[in-house]
Order: C-alpha cells, then sequence, then structure tokens
C-alpha cells in the first residue's frame, strides 16, 4: 500500500509503533517462510479478477449468492491445489492458509465441511484401505463431502440420533432409512447443492442387534449428473442469522444400500457375517468433533483478529466530540472508555492463538498415543476441548460484538463486515457442541478430579492444581500474573467444590443422582468456566512470556502488554469471584483496576501497529472502516452508491404505492 494514500491519522499512528510491525507478522505466522508463503497465495487468490464482485453479495439473492459462492470457491480450488498438489494430507503443513477463503467470499464458504470435517473424518476414521481408496478423491476434490450427523430431532444428544444402518448379510450391504420426521439430517454444511458424498452418522444394527451410532461413507448424488441417487431426499434449509453461503442441507434415506465396507472402519467392523467388532472406545467415533472443537481456537482467533483490526483501524480515524472546550475532536480511540472496548479484543485475540496452538500439540500427542492403543489422555483432551472451544467462542461472540458497539451507527453496516464476523462467530457457540451442553462435559470431569482430591489420588496437569487448594482456606491474594493465576485456580477449586457439594445435597434419599446433577447444573457450568479460566490464563501468560524471549525487547514489552492486560481484564470482571475465593482486598482492586488503566495507555500507541501485526489484507478484512489506508468516509460512500436502489432517482414503487397513498390522504 502506497503510503501517500493513507490518511493522515493513520500515518500518524504508524509513525508511533514502537516496535517493528513485520517482527510481529511473522511470529504469528510461525515463521518468515510461512509469511511469505502465505502471502503469495494471498496475493494470487485477492488479485485474481475473477474474484472480484461487480455487485456486493448482499445484494444478490439468496440463491445467487450460493452460485457466486461457489464460482469464486472453485477458482479458490484451482488455484490453492497448484500450491497444495505436492502435500499428501499425513504431511499437510498445518498453516493458516485456509484464511484465504475469507478474500473469496465474505460469508462461509460451501466447502468448508469438505475441508473441516469430511477430509479429517476419512483420515481419522477409515482404515488403511479405506484410507488409500477415498482420501486422495477428497484431497483432490474428485468427490465432495461434508459431515452429516445433526438431524432435526436430534443435535446434542447424538445418542438420540434416529437414522438407521441396517445390515443386510445377503447382499453384504447396509440399509439406511430415515424412519420420521424428526431423524431428517438437518444442518450439514455443503450439504444441499454442493456435496456429492457424505459422512452419515447412523445407528448401526447387524444381526438384530443395536450397536449405536457409526460414522458410513454415503455417495448422495451421481458423480455426473449430480441429480439425487434414487432413494436420496436432499434439499437446503433456508436463510439463517449468518453462514448464509454455507448450503447448509437436509437429507433423508428411503431403503438406501451402500455396501458394507463404506463403514468407516478404523475402530469398529462389521464383518461379512454381520458380527460386530467393537471398537477399543466407543468414544472415537466422536474424534472429528474433538478434532474440530480444538481447530475453532484458531478460526476465533483469526475472526477476532479481522474484527479488531477494522475496529482500531477505525477508531484511530474517527473523530467525534471535544475532550476540552475550543480543542479539536478527539480521534475516539483516545477515550479510555473505547481503549477499554477495543484492546481486551485485540489480547484476545492473541490469548486464542497461543492457547490454540497449546491445545493442538495436547491434541496431536494425545492422538498418537491413540495411535499406540493408550487412551488414558482421551477424557482430559475431551473436557479440555469442550469446555476450550465453549468459553472462546461465547467470549469471541462478545468481543465481536462489541468491536461493533466501538464503531457507532457505521458498524452496522454490513459493508463494515463487522455484521457478517458477527453471525460466523455466533454460530461457533452453538455448531460442533452446544455451549451449555460442551460445558457440562467439562463439569463431568472436574467431578471425577474431586472424588480423586477426596480419595488423595494424583490427578492428571490440567487439574492438579485443584489439590493445591482443597481446604476451605480463602487463598492468600498477590497483585501479581502469579498471583492472578493462582487466585483463578483457587476460584475454580473453591467453585468446583461447591458444585460437588450441592449434587451431594440434592442427593436426598429417593433422587437419582442424575436429577441432583441436572439441579446443580447451573453451579457446574459455573465451575467449567472457571477452570476453563484458569486455564486460559496459566497457559496464555507462560506462552506469551516465552514467545516474549524469542523476539526483540521492543516487541516482547508489548507482547507481555497484552497478556497482563488478559489477565488483568478477567480478574476485574470476576471480582466476586476473588473476592470469595481469596484474600484479595478492596484495595489489591483498586490496584488492579489502576494497572489495567496503565496498560491501556501502554498499549495505544502500538494500538495501530499491534493489528497491522495481524497483516491482513483488504480483500480479506471486506470493510469500509477497517481498510489499510483508512478511507473510511470514501469507502462508505463508495459502497452506498452499490445500492441497486441507487441505480434509478425513482424507485417504481412511487407510483404505484406512496403516490396513490398520498392522493388519498388529499381526498
Ligand atoms: C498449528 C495449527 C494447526 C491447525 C490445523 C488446521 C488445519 C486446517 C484445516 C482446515 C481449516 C478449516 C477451518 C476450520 C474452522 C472450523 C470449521 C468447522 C465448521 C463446523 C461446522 C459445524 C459442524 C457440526 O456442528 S457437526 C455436529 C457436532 N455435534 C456435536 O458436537 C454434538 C455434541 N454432542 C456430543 O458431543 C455428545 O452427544 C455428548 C458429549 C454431549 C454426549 O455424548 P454421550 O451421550 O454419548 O455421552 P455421555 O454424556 O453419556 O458420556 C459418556 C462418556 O463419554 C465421554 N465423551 C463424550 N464425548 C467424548 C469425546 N468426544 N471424546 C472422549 N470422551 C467423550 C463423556 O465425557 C463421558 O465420560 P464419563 O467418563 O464421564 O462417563
Ligand atoms: C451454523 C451451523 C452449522 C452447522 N453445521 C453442521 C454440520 O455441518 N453438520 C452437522 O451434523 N451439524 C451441524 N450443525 C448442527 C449443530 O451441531 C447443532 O445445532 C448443535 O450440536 C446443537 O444441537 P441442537 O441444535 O440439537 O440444540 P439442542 O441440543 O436442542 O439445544 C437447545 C437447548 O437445549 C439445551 N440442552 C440440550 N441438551 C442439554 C443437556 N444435556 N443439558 C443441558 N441443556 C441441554 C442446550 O443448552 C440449548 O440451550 C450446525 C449448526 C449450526 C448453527
Amino acid at each position: 500500500m502506497a503510503e501517500h494514500n493513507v490518511c493522515v491519522e493513520l500515518v500518524r499512528e504508524r509513525q508511533k509503533c514502537t516496535f517493528e510491525v513485520q517482527e510481529l507478522i511473522h511470529l504469528i505466522d510461525g515463521g518468515i517462510t510461512a509469511t511469505e508463503e502465505r502471502r503469495e497465495v494471498e496475493n494470487v487468490v485477492c488479485t485474481d479478477p475473477r474474484i472480484k464482485d461487480v455487485v456486493p453479495e448482499e445484494y444478490l439473492s439468496h440463491k445467487e449468492r450460493y452460485e457466486n459462492a461457489i464460482r469464486k470457491n472453485c477458482i479458490l480450488q484451482e488455484i490453492l491445489k497448484k500450491y497444495t498438489e505436492k502435500r499428501t494430507w499425513d504431511n499437510f503443513r498445518p498453516s493458516n492458509k485456509y484464511r484465504i477463503s475469507s478474500g473469496v467470499v465474505k460469508d462461509i464458504s460451501p466447502f468448508m465441511l469438505h475441508t473441516g470435517m469430511f477430509i479429517p473424518t476419512l483420515v481419522n476414521q477409515s482404515d488403511d484401505e479405506q484410507k488409500a481408496k477415498w482420501v486422495p478423491k477428497a484431497m483432490s476434490m474428485e468427490i465432495i463431502g461434508t459431515y452429516a450427523q445433526t438431524e432435526l430431532g436430534h443435535g446434542s444428544f447424538i445418542r438420540g440420533l434416529e437414522t438407521t444402518a441396517t445390515y443386510d448379510p445377503n447382499t453384504e450391504e447396509f440399509v439406511l432409512n430415515t424412519p420420521n420426521l424428526t431423524s431428517y439430517k438437518w444442518w450439514p454444511g455443503g450439504l444441499a447443492h454442493t456435496a456429492n458424498h457424505c459422512i452419515v452418522v447412523a445407528q448401526l444394527y447387524s444381526k438384530g442387534q443395536h450397536y449405536g451410532v457409526h460414522p458410513f461413507f454415503v455417495q448422495i448424488r451421481d458423480i455426473e449428473t449430480h441429480v439425487p441417487l434414487p432413494g436420496i431426499k436432499v434439499g437446503e434449509i433456508g436463510p439463517k442469522l449468518g453462514f448464509q453461503t454455507a448450503n447448509n442441507g437436509f437429507l433423508g434415506f428411503e431403503n438406501f444400500r451402500i455396501p458394507r465396507r463404506n463403514m468407516l472402519m478404523k475402530n469398529a467392523q462389521v464383518l461379512k457375517d454381520g458380527t460386530y467388532i467393537k471398537s477399543k472406545n466407543d468414544k472415537l467415533t466422536y474424534g472429528t468433533m474433538v478434532f474440530v472443537r480444538v481447530i475453532i481456537l484458531f478460526d476465533l482467533a483469526f475472526e477476532l483478529s479481522r474484527a479488531a483490526t477494522i475496529a482500531v483501524r477505525y477508531s484511530a480515524v474517527r473523530h467525534q466530540s471535544q475532550l476540552k472546550a475550543n480543542e479539536p475532536e478527539l480521534q475516539i480511540i483516545d477515550y479510555v472508555t473505547q481503549q477499554h472496548k477495543l484492546f481486551i479484543g485485540v489480547s484476545t485475540s492473541h490469548v486464542f492463538r497461543v492457547v490454540g496452538l497449546w491445545l493442538w500439540n495436547t491434541y496431536v500427542k494425545v492422538n498418537a498415543d491413540i495411535g499406540k492403543g493408550n487412551m488414558d489422555q482421551l477424557p482430559e483432551l475431551h473436557a479440555l476441548a469442550c469446555c476450550l472451544k465453549a468459553v472462546c467462542s461465547r467470549d469471541a461472540a462478545a468481543r465481536v460484538e462489541e468491536f461493533r458497539l466501538a464503531c457507532g451507527g457505521h458498524g452496522f453496516m454490513t459493508s463494515s463486515n463487522l455484521p457478517i464476523i458477527n453471525g460466523i462467530v455466533s454460530a461457533s457457540i452453538t455448531y460442533e457442541g452446544e455451549f451449555s451442553v460442551l460445558m457440562l462435559q467439562t463439569a463431568r470431569f472436574l467431578m471425577k478430579a474431586w472424588n480423586g482430591v477426596l480419595a488423595r489420588k494424583t490427578l492428571t496437569p490440567t487439574v492438579s492444581y485443584l489439590s493445591k487448594f482443597s481446604n476451605s482456606d480463602r487463598v492468600q491474594w498477590a497483585n501479581t500474573t502469579a498471583g492472578i493465576i493462582s487466585g483463578f485456580q483457587a476460584a475454580a477449586a473453591g467453585k468446583t467444590k461447591e458444585a460437588y457439594a450441592a449434587i451431594q445435597s440434592y442427593l436426598k434419599p429417593g433422587t437419582d443422582y442424575e436429577d441432583a446433577w441436572n439441579s446443580a447444573s447451573v453451579q457446574l457450568v459455573s465451575a467449567s468456566e472457571a477452570h476453563c479460566r484458569a486455564i486460559l490464563c496459566e497457559i496464555s501468560w507462560s506462552e506469551m512470556q516465552r514467545l516474549s524471549k524469542t523476539v526483540s525487547p521492543n516487541l516482547g514489552k508489548v507482547l507481555l502488554e497484552l497478556a497482563e492486560l488478559y489477565l488483568t481484564y478477567w480478574s476485574l470482571e470476576k471480582r466476586g469471584d476473588l473476592l470469595m475465593y481469596t484474600t484479595i482486598s478492596t484495595a489489591d482492586i483498586a490496584k488492579l483496576q489502576a494497572r489495567y488503566e496503565e496498560l491501556l495507555a501502554l498499549i495505544r500507541p502500538n494500538a495501530v501497529g499491534i493489528v497491522d501485526g495481524f497483516d491482513i489484507r483488504d480483500e480479506i478484512l471486506n470493510s469500509t472502516l477497517g481498510a489499510y489506508d483508512g478511507r473510511v468516509y470514501e469507502r462508505l460512500m463508495e459502497e452506498a452508491k452499490k445500492s441497486p436502489l441507487n441505480a434509478e432517482p425513482v424507485n417504481e414503487s412511487f407510483h404505484k404505492y406512496i403516490k396513490p397513498l398520498m392522493l388519498k390522504a388529499k381526498l
């Protein structure tokens, strides 16, 4: 971007920056080569003239919008293929290259489930022979798939799914059926008109026995004509709050037959005669969900970084009101209340990224152990992935909404892109495991851990802190980062203990454990949240500390300020918990507040530099308010002019309706 086109406010902001932005970019990308590789792909895609929309997406009809998304995503796939053809899935270097998708369509790609769930399920749940047959075809997009699990009647309760797969040993086939309306698959992305294959999660029956839910590889459309195969009823579910171009669909089966070997057989198998071979652990069927819950953290970090870039740059450009009489109007970023809205979101993006990487490394390690037959760490991984996915998605949605509010009226414009990002992030609170449902999964783990505390057992690493805080004394408070982390752990331990006690107190004679659990579930969710906050604080602080030692002192200082801001913000938000479970005093809280305000002031001069460090191209930001040059007002007007209503000075509705109304009023 030529600096002479950049508005004066952003030029000044960039001059103020105390660290090297390029260094931050490389840190976020994971190295200079990763930055170069990402930029190269982004450049090829974003400068391809076929990708540019003449009419903005939001003015298209639902149908046109989908067709446009498909057209452009096919071009993207073509380009990406060039960059990935030498790689197989197994050595595919995890990167943030998928973010390029936002430079192609503003909303969600209809191929997202193909990449995000169809391929991972084939990779992780097929046996070697199946993998060799299906994965290359899916990777090259010779076949296009999705993940069809949720039904009209059941999403959270997977054991309640109603689609059946009944083995017929005579033909060595499974017969798939949708027994009633509530058993229609409902929601899968790309299912409606994009995918020709899907993973179907269905209840398995063989030799008259029921064996629970299992994944099946199912072709639903003809490869040549794309016509649904006989016995398949498929369609789209209609417009939603967001995800307009995701092509979410419904699917029903009528005696639809698939070969025996189309059951994904890495974990459980059905032999030719119908004999069922059990998996080493029946929860391995849920493996793709664990994978996606883990990688969602990267997606949330990225979406937050987009919203942060938009809101921070806009706040530097926008002037409003006078702080002092006869002085120029302030840049809104100089109002401390504005900094309070903005900087926690910026910091949260960094926290999610580093905690996401830590979770990813844990996932890789546990998966390797599972491969060797050791399932010991699976419950802990599941508990971690559940609460982190749940809390981070909810936090991200709150932060994006705050960024939107921080942009005042203009943040309400679709052209700001904040409403679309809001839709994308809000959806993540529900999909891949609804918030409360996942929090209660982690609570199950915490209750078991508390049993371990009572029995003086050694606990697994992420809950080992519970033993430290098992007595009733309030924990000694220290106004340091270590003290804050310890305070969060004390709050988590205290809440876990109380939720446990609440279950016991509800367990009167004649009460089932499940009813007592339900009665105590608000406290259980609260305990899970506290546990998750303790993890977010501990891991983000240790990771940011580690990273700060790998970079220049100037950047290291900024990283630590962002990390400390996160800890301080949450200490103030959760002061009630800290007052209950630690010896924190009102004077300590006042000190925390003062430090928080100090951190806002320290971050302020670097705010634009920090969001520049996310290195998000204008085509990927898609925002009138957030572009690199800060030409906010020109862009808002340019976009407004694209409204089809502005194509004619008088709309025909005037003659048809308004004029007659006015004439009638005269009579
Ligand atoms: C360096 C960077 C690397 C990154 C790599 C990047 C690669 C980039 C590639 C692509 C990028 C793409 C971009 C990605 C963005 C993300 C996009 C994804 C979009 C997704 C769209 C949405 C898709 C969906 O929504 S699919 C449907 C999802 N559905 C759900 O999640 C349903 C939720 N429900 C459940 O999970 C379960 O029903 C339940 C857990 C709530 C209950 O199950 P249950 O009834 O069977 O269990 P119980 O309650 O009885 O418990 C039994 C027992 O089992 C334990 N359990 C449960 N689940 C698991 C599990 N998964 N694993 C292990 N153990 C489990 C449970 O804890 C109980 O244990 P107990 O010991 O307590 O008895
Ligand atoms: C944008 C989007 C994309 C999606 N994409 C896919 C996809 O590609 N493939 C796919 O298979 N699915 C997909 N889904 C479906 C998604 O996974 C489910 O919507 C999700 O798992 C929640 O299930 P549900 O809709 O049945 O909600 P419900 O389970 O009916 O939840 C409704 C309410 O009941 C509460 N509740 C439910 N069970 C309990 C419990 N045990 N304890 C306490 N409270 C409970 C919940 O907390 C919630 O408040 C998608 C959903 C969305 C929104």
